[in-house]
């Protein structure tokens, strides 16, 4: 089976019964899938937990018994969807839904989904797993998805500038406003102003499709990551036109354009009496990377700008924890601002959408669930004080997003 990633160390000898509570987003690319793994001996008291409650700041609640477990990430090609019906089964993970106690026939499972998949597939779910996929607003799930991670998840945002990540720390209490750019397919660009107070300010179609559509095209490259591989390797200016190759390779510093400044991404093609079989894959890839990435990073700042937002965090898996990638994204946004606003990035970047739909099963009445008749609820929320569900992460980041998180969650 060809599934991308998952992040349990070892899912499949997991026991079963301790599987619950599966979530999806369906994108225009990828599907990505979060689920929730206790622990064996997780109804206890955990006085270390208690204690990092407490750092959080919120009060803990001796009475009520803590599930300790893991988030995990799974994600799969959109394309490979048999794939990922496949793992669903095999894992069980399908059982980890929930009973609509108020639906007429209450032996349906539901699953929480999320993205334009959710309804694309909805009777593919139906006919290969027997769920029915309970739909959840995307944009609603990325900001959702976005807030549990920046307030609940221990050095979740990063800056990354000249090869340089920096863990930011962000202030549960000041997180707000800030704009939220999701880079799947195409471009959400999203002013957050609260928990479930948002707006979708902006998009853009040149995106993390774009870029990888174009790339396959012009490269032959069979993978995503093969074409990221390669663009490391690359030189753009071998295809890009530069304001020097204009102005006789000087400056134009009267309007603050060095010579080196892409002045026409693809422009030398235009000119250099090539065909596509002349220029080498890496070049043509490094130019794309850097013309969708340039293009994002601007019109992200155009929207901080039109909103007065500081800070601007990228989430999307177009990004991949490519250096490259971040780099000229923090370069956009740095030069277009003149260094007044920040781009950050997100260790999680691509599940947010994943993860505001598991958020979600805290709306739905949770006492028939279905995995081994679990008896505590299961409240999942990260209200300001986090007072519900604590994290930390589980092992080092590889830069994918991959790993799970530890998470707690007292039951009622
Ligand atoms: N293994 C992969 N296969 C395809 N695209 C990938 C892969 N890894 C990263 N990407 C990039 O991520 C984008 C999809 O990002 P994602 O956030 O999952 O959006 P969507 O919800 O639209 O699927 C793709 O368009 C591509 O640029
Ligand atoms: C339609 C979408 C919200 C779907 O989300 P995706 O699967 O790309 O993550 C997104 O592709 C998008 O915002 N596109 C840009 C459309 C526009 O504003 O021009």
């Amino acid at each position: 089976m060809d599934h991308l990633a998952h992040v349990s160390n070892q899912p499949n000898t997991q026991p079963q019964s301790q599987i619950s509570h599966l979530a999806l987003d369906i994108g225009g690319s990828l599907i990505k899938l979060v689920y929730f793994c206790r622990y064996d001996d997780s109804c206890r008291d955990d006085d270390e937990l208690r204690s990092q409650n407490e750092s959080l700041g919120s009060k803990s609640d001796n009475s009520r018994p803590v599930l300790g477990g893991k988030l995990h990430f799974a994600k799969f090609e959109t394309s490979k969807i048999n794939d990922c019906l496949e793992f669903i089964h095999s894992m069980k993970l399908h059982l980890g839904g929930f009973h609509d106690c108020t639906a007429p026939s209450s032996d349906k499972i539901f699953i929480k989904a999320t993205g334009g998949g959710a309804y694309k597939f909805a009777d593919l779910f139906k006919e290969k797993l027997s769920v029915s996929l309970d739909k959840e607003d995307e944009m609603e799930c990325l900001v959702t998805g976005a807030n549990f991670l920046l307030k609940a998840v221990h050095q979740e945002a990063f800056t990354y500038l000249d090869g340089q990540k920096e863990f930011a720390q962000i202030d549960p209490n000041d997180l707000y406003p800030y704009l939220l750019v999701n880079i799947g397919s195409g471009v959400s660009m999203i002013k957050v102003d609260g928990d479930g107070k948002f707006e979708r300010v902006s998009g853009t179609s040149l995106g993390g499709g774009t870029f990888w559509g174009l790339g396959r095209l012009l490269t032959k490259c069979k993978n995503f990551d093969e074409l990221l591989e390669l663009s490391h390797q690359g030189n753009n200016r071998v295809i890009d036109m530069l304001v020097g190759d204009i102005y006789g390779g000087t400056d134009y510093a009267k309007i603050g354009l060095s010579a080196t400044t892409i002045a026409s991404s693809f422009g030398k093609a235009i000119s250099d009496n090539k065909e596509l079989v002349d220029y080498k894959p890496e070049d043509i890839s490094r130019s794309l990377l850097r013309m969708i990435s340039n293009n994002i990073g601007q019109i992200s700042y155009l929207n901080a700008l039109r909103f007065g937002l500081k800070r601007i965090f990228f989430a999307g898996f177009f990004i991949r924890g490519h250096a490259y990638t971040m780099d000229t994204i923090s370069v956009a946004v740095n030069f277009w601002s003149k260094g007044e606003a920040e781009a950050m990035f997100l260790r999680h970047e691509g599940f947010l959408g994943a993860l505001g739909a598991f958020m979600s099963y805290e709306k739905q009445c949770l006492d028939g669930l279905t995995v081994n008749k679990i008896p505590q609820r299961f409240p999942i929320s990260v209200s300001s004080a986090g007072n519900k569900i604590y994290c930390s992460m589980n092992g080092k980041s590889n830069g994918n997003g991959n790993e799970s998180i530890e998470c707690t969650v007292y039951g009622t």
